[in-house]
């Protein structure tokens, strides 16, 4: 269903062959379920072939669409998406109506898609974009270029190539310089970064290998993009398969204009910057792997209705660090973590040893000892030795909230790690160690990130404002927490937290999640045990963990014909293996309804012998 207050006005040109241009913004904005409105700046000529003719549609014109489009008759325009404008006419009225619509609603929001020549090589614009950066990226709250479009922009900049991390580094630098221009987040598009290595640099780079993936090999079998947002420059890394596919073809039309379309219609349904590009991006491959080749040039993309079912087989996978990026290069060593129970079920997260006795005794199957303030590394410790023996003992599961090294001498279950915690933390002795992993998360390009760390289980927060820890993101509410565990389960198991009450438990539990974690709910009652013994009724102590360490579940990559990687495609089974236990009847949201639908779903689970027991 549409939503027609979510309104995304696309200023664009029109393409004849629907690849690109405002009928293709249209359509990725429909099947995004945003209400899509156009200002034509030019008519094209253009097929799968070529572009036959541009003609700029008058001044006069245009500036009657805007007025049109900014009645008072007209849902309110959320996002405003910049693609093709063929001449400096068309640009400043178009700079004066963002200028306006921003001084009436500063909320609006504008993401601009560079287009000067068409995929398939035809000239679209006369201007000369360079000497007007200055005057529209501080109007650009998400600015979307493509690799050479980057550098036709930033003159004179070269890219380093000599490995992975000097090219992340570079794209960085790159994407810098427009953030200084004023753009708001900068998402720098690399598919093109193969044209840019010379034939010596490959064999230079093929030598200097010392994992076996040589730093060409990572170059060019994967597709980077760099996203830098925030006050902070914050810079995130997406990486995925490239579309062997497209080998015979100049790529997919239109996917400059799909992709900043998706990235509109995720602002517009309130989702950030960062979020919105990992959606898109998943929106993108989908589309480009199921793309239909005509026998032209390039080929058509095809859209279709967004459904997080069937999704995680499309997330690209986003790294904070080029370290962590590397795992996608090397998909054999990256194993991922023990699994654990696919039900968590109730998941009380307390400070003290005497909490997880008193956790233990009535019953409770997960918990967490999480010690912000130790009184001193030896109480710490101590702390975690104690708690580690009475979970033991009750046959429990204890993770440890961010000592993952102690969690480690003292053999606690596992380790639960945040977004931060992630940067520093060495995860391979942990991995070794065999500790379960779970990993904070707060929205899509979070959840892109765990994915590639392949945790234990995906925690998803906060739902509701909570008073126990200061968050820096919004709460996330009760259906987009569904839309969460529809796309990550039953690929990983799923726990929620943040603000979560016996009062909007059943929210929480029609979302199908697996586990839900409560600091307050528990520890602030005025009868703990009573409250743990209600809470356990409501929720169920989660399902039995699974009796063999089983393979971890993951992007199946795939070598080309020509001997290089792709993890595009369509047998991957990056959702398709479940390695915990059956789900119990008690586990946390799993009606009879729920589970016969999961059931029904094509993916196929992997049992354990536990599943029937
Ligand atoms: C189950 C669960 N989910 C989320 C968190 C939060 O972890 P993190 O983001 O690292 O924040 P701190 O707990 O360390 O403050 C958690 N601990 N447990
Ligand atoms: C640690 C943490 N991480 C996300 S929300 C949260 C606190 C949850 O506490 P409460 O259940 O009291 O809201
Ligand atoms: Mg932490």
């Amino acid at each position: 269903m549409i939503n027609m207050l979510d309104t995304v006005l696309t200023i664009a040109a029109t393409d004849s062959s629907n690849g690109a241009g405002t009928t293709a913004d249209l359509a990725t904005l429909n099947f995004f379920g945003v209400y899509g409105v156009a200002a034509i700046t030019a008519v094209t000529a253009q097929n799968l072939n070529e572009v036959l003719a541009v003609k700029p549609v008058k001044n006069r014109i245009f500036t009657k669409e805007l007025q049109a489009l900014s009645a008072d008759s007209m849902p309110k325009i959320k996002v405003i998406k910049l693609g093709l404008i063929p001449n400096e006419k068309i640009l400043r009225t178009t700079v004066t109506f963002i200028r306006e619509q921003k001084k009436l609603n500063p909320d609006i929001l504008v993401v601009w898609d560079p287009v000067a020549v068409a995929g398939t090589g035809g000239e679209l614009s006369e201007i000369n974009y360079s000497l007007w950066l200055h005057i529209i990226l501080p109007l650009v709250d998400v600015f979307t270029p493509n690799l050479n479009e980057a550098l036709a922009l930033c003159e004179g900049f070269e890219v380093d190539t000599s490995g992975l991390k000097n090219c992340m580094d570079s794209l960085t630098q790159l994407s810098l310089y427009f953030r200084k221009l004023g753009a708001g987040t900068v998402y720098l598009k690399g598919g093109h970064l193969p044209a840019l290595i010379n034939e010596d640099e490959k064999t230079a780079k093929g030598r200097s290998s010392k994992q076996g993936v040589s730093e060409f090999e990572k170059l060019t079998s994967y597709i980077y993009d760099v996203v830098v947002s925030g006050e902070n420059n914050d810079v995130y890394y997406f990486g995925c398969g490239r579309f062997a596919g497209a080998s015979n073809s100049t790529g997919v039309h239109g996917t400059g204009c799909i992709m900043a379309s998706a990235v509109a219609a995720m602002l517009a349904k309130g989702y950030n910057a960062v979020d919105a590009i990992a959606y898109a991006k998943a929106y993108m491959t989908r589309g480009i792997e199921n793309s239909v080749d005509v026998g032209a040039r390039s080929r058509l993309f095809r859209h279709g209705y967004i459904n997080n079912s069937e999704m995680l087989q499309y997330f690209p996978y986003m790294a904070r660090t080029v370290s962590e990026l590397e795992l996608i290069c090397n998909p054999a060593e990256n194993t991922g973590f023990a699994p654990c129970a696919h039900d968590l079920g109730l998941y009380p997260v307390v400070d003290s040893s005497e909490w997880i006795g008193i956790l233990c005794e009535n019953g409770v199957k997960t918990m967490q000892l999480r010690i912000k303030k130790p009184e001193s590394s030896e109480q710490l410790e101590q702390e975690i030795a104690k708690s580690v023996k009475l979970c033991e003992k009750y046959g429990a599961r204890l993770f440890i909230d961010d000592y993952y090294e102690l969690a480690i001498r003292h053999k606690a279950y596992g380790v639960h790690l945040g977004q931060e915690d992630l940067i520093d933390a060495k995860l391979n002795p942990i991995r070794e160690a065999g500790l379960r992993l779970g990993v904070s998360t707060h929205g899509y390009a979070e959840i892109a990130r765990a994915c590639l760390l392949k945790p234990s289980y995906i925690a998803l927060g906060h739902i509701y404002p909570t008073g126990s820890k200061v968050m820096a993101s919004r709460p996330q509410g009760p259906s987009k927490l569904a839309d969460y565990v529809a796309l990550v389960d039953p690929a990983y198991p799923t726990v929620a937290i943040g603000g979560i009450k016996l009062h909007n438990l059943g929210d929480v539990k029609s979302s199908g999640v697996g586990s839900v974690a409560v600091i307050t709910a528990i520890t602030a009652a005025p009868d703990p045990a009573a409250a743990v013994r209600e809470w356990l009724d409501a929720v169920g102590a989660g399902s039995s963990d699974p009796a063999v360490k089983t393979e971890r579940r993951g992007r199946t990559v795939k070598k080309t014909s020509s001997g290089s990687e792709t993890g595009v495609s369509k047998s991957r089974t990056v959702s398709a293996k479940k390695t915990g236990t059956g789900r119990s009847a008690s586990a946390a949201g799993t009606s009879a309804k729920e589970r016969a639908r999961r059931k029904s779903r094509s993916v196929k689970t992997e049992k354990t012998s536990e599943d029937n027991a």
